[in-house]
């Protein structure tokens, strides 16, 4: 059996980017892939991303995160999800400590401050966006990657050359288009997500600058497929549209479940995300759920 059988979980969502938590702080278990995978089946815990607590690293931090994609693969950011840990590890009767004031959380991609705005809006310091290609990653070098090549041909929709890439612990690509409900995402997302230039896929972002504070954005999310919402891609399209001077350095960024606020901030170059989270049920992993997942 299992040992995350009848683990305690937190469904919850920021902006409709499904988010499961999971505390295994204090235990010395980690999460198989394939147990991620079982876990995102079952509809009471499916997620776009299994946000899983596991003791701090980092002396100083509160909790080192991994984070799971729908099929099972890892990655070293989401915005969305760190709001919602934050919420828990201050809200939820089993996950919160005795401190008050802020948090700092630690992936694999670094340190992650995050800052309570109000009793379900969260801040979280994102650190700073990387645009070296090779950082990103990409295969080929680049000289710029404000507008970088890429393979892919789609002959229904041309356009679709030269994108941003940006790193914000995890790849990301950006088209900026002049209608970004236009695409076909379901379609064009996993074509785009598996570009040759890319060799660890990426999250693929359509963006649509309507002010210089205001962008529209509608993400394909590698691993995960297209999600009402992507926080680290909402900050990956703000510093990309920045340098290509079509925004300031701050902006709301709207997505198909809500709006976020980003900062690309002068004095440090970390960008700084806010927005809400949302508790939708607890529940406990049946046993079941893990035959077969090793
Ligand atoms: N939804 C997340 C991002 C998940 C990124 C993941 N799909 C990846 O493989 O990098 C967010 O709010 O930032």
């Amino acid at each position: 059996m299992s040992a995350l059988a009848n683990r305690r979980f937190l469904k919850m969502n920021g902006l409709g980017n499904e988010i499961t938590v999971l505390d295994l702080r204090g235990t010395p278990l980690r999460v198989s892939a394939a147990e991620a995978r079982a876990i995102a089946a079952d509809p009471r815990s499916r997620f776009d991303q299994l946000m899983v607590l596991h003791d701090p690293v980092t002396p100083g931090t509160d909790a080192y995160m991994r984070i799971y994609n729908t099929d099972g693969s890892e990655s070293g950011a989401c915005g969305n999800g760190t709001r919602c840990v934050a919420w828990a590890m201050t809200a939820d009767s089993e996950m919160r400590g005795t401190k008050t004031g802020g948090l700092m959380l630690e992936t694999k991609a670094g340190l992650l401050p995050v800052e309570q705005v109000s009793e379900t809006v969260f801040t979280v310091d994102m650190g700073a966006p990387r645009f070296a290609w090779n950082e990103i990653p990409l295969r080929d070098p680049q000289p710029d990657t404000r507008e970088i090549d890429i393979v892919t041909r789609l002959p229904d929709a041309p356009e679709l050359q030269k994108p941003s890439a940006v790193s914000m612990g995890n790849p990301h690509v950006i088209f900026f288009v002049k209608d970004a409900a236009a695409y076909d995402l379901p379609r064009i997302g996993p074509i785009l997500e598996h570009d040759a230039m890319l060799p660890e896929r990426a999250n693929i972002s359509l963006a649509q600058v309507l002010k210089p504070d205001h962008i529209l954005l509608h993400v394909w999310e590698r691993g995960a497929g297209q999600t009402r919402a992507c926080g680290s891609a909402a900050c990956a399209t703000l510093v990309a549209a920045s340098r290509k001077g079509l925004t300031g350095r701050k902006a709301t960024i709207s997505l198909p479940g809500g709006d976020l606020l980003i900062e690309w901030r002068e004095s440090d170059g970390h960008v700084l995300m806010t927005g809400p989270t949302e508790l939708e049920h607890e529940g406990t992993f049946s046993p079941a759920l893990f035959a077969g997942a090793a």
